[in-house]
């Protein structure tokens, strides 16, 4: 089925992107949902509509007012134009490679991230710990999947070790190869539902995406798409229908850039996924402490009295300084394209 027979809802729209709309600017415009980006063009889906259009917006905007993958647009309805980008429920991006002080867009509007990791050598507490940070940052909810269950003898000391990373976390424990079994998820992909997969390579994430789909394998996946010269080249979809009896299925967005995700400016997701250790930093009578030598350090106590991991307060402490490292570079960013509007 091609996305134009599908309706806005099975496409994802709802009340958050609804309300944005005016009634009167409904005569002219309609909603797409942007489905791949390539240089200058996006694809874009709507109702009765699949089409590439120019991503150029009408009026340039700051760093993050570009279209990406899994954005909501208005378009004009005759010239199919796009006239503006709707407010975002979750936006993805990294440092663009090469050049660390412009940011680059991975995704928008994603509901949950599936964490993926394997029941063998990969599992790895410090990167569970680092993509919740990026969930709970982003807003989107996490679910840890758990590949290979047929693999492993005892796979329940996994799911145990995940589930004790933070109160109620979602946990589920698949073979992904098995549609049957990789059907547990089928809940976080519902109608319109949108989620996006994350995890070291070799887990099991193009496997998932294979079977949830159904059918069809990534790689026959083509949108033939028009460059605006008349040409025609061929470029993979980034966002997925996932197989749903009917037509209840929600979206995989998998680009490229979600799997190399980094820690910058995440400083409310670092608080969150690490709240009993910035509870117990919080009690350091010293404000600056280092929570290194300085006699009477309340962090250093808490982990030689056992009521704080010393293992965890590391990874807590690398995180955040990662954090700091690259969220400094962020603000050189923003300070540079401000200076260059003013200037425009
Ligand atoms: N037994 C078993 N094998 C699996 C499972 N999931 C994936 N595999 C196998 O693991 C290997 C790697 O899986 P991929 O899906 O390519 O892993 P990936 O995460 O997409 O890796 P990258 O593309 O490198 O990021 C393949 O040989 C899969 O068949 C599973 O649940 N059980
Ligand atoms: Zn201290």
């Amino acid at each position: 089925m091609q996305p134009s027979d599908l309706t806005l809802v099975q496409m994802g729209w709802r009340p958050f992107f609804s309300e944005q709309v005016a009634a009167e600017e409904r005569n002219d415009c309609q909603p797409v949902r942007v489905m791949s980006v390539h240089r200058g063009m996006v694809t874009v889906s709507g109702e009765g509509i699949e089409d590439s259009i120019s991503s150029s917006l009408p009026v340039p905007g700051g760093a993050e007012e570009r279209p990406t993958v899994g954005d909501w647009l208005l378009v004009d309805r005759n010239t199919r134009s796009l006239v503006r980008i709707l407010d975002r429920s979750s936006l993805f991006k990294r440092p663009a490679p090469g050049d660390e002080r412009r940011v680059q867009l991975i995704a928008a509007n994603v509901d949950t991230l599936f964490i993926v990791s394997s029941c063998d050598q990969d599992f790895n507490i410090a990167r569970l710990e680092r993509y919740l940070v990026l969930a709970r940052d982003t807003g989107v909810q996490p679910v840890v999947v758990l590949t290979k269950a047929d693999r492993s003898p005892e796979p329940e000391r996994f799911v145990d070790a995940a589930r004790a990373l933070e109160p109620g976390l979602r946990v589920e424990l698949i073979n992904g190869r098995d549609p049957t079994s990789a059907a547990r998820l089928a809940g976080y992909c519902g109608l319109g539902k949108t989620v996006a997969l994350v995890g070291s390579s070799g887990v099991g994430k193009s496997t998932l995406v294979n079977t949830l789909k159904g059918s069809d394998s990534i790689a026959t996946q083509a949108v033939r798409e028009g460059d605006g010269k008349g040409q025609h080249t061929t470029t993979v979809r980034e966002m997925h229908r996932i197989a749903g009896g009917a037509n209840e299925g929600g979206w995989l967005v998998d680009t490229p850039g979600m799997r190399e995700l980094q820690m910058s400016e995440v400083s409310s997701g670092v608080t969150e996924v690490f709240d009993d250790v910035t509870a117990v930093a919080l009690t350091c009578r010293f404000a600056n402490c280092t929570h290194g030598s300085e006699p009477g350090c309340l962090v250093r106590a808490a982990m030689a009295n056992g009521h704080l991991d010393s293992a965890r307060f590391e990874r807590w402490r690398k995180l955040a300084q990662e954090n700091a490292d690259n969220s400094a570079t962020a603000a050189v960013r923003r300070n540079r394209s401000a200076k260059a509007k003013t200037k425009r």
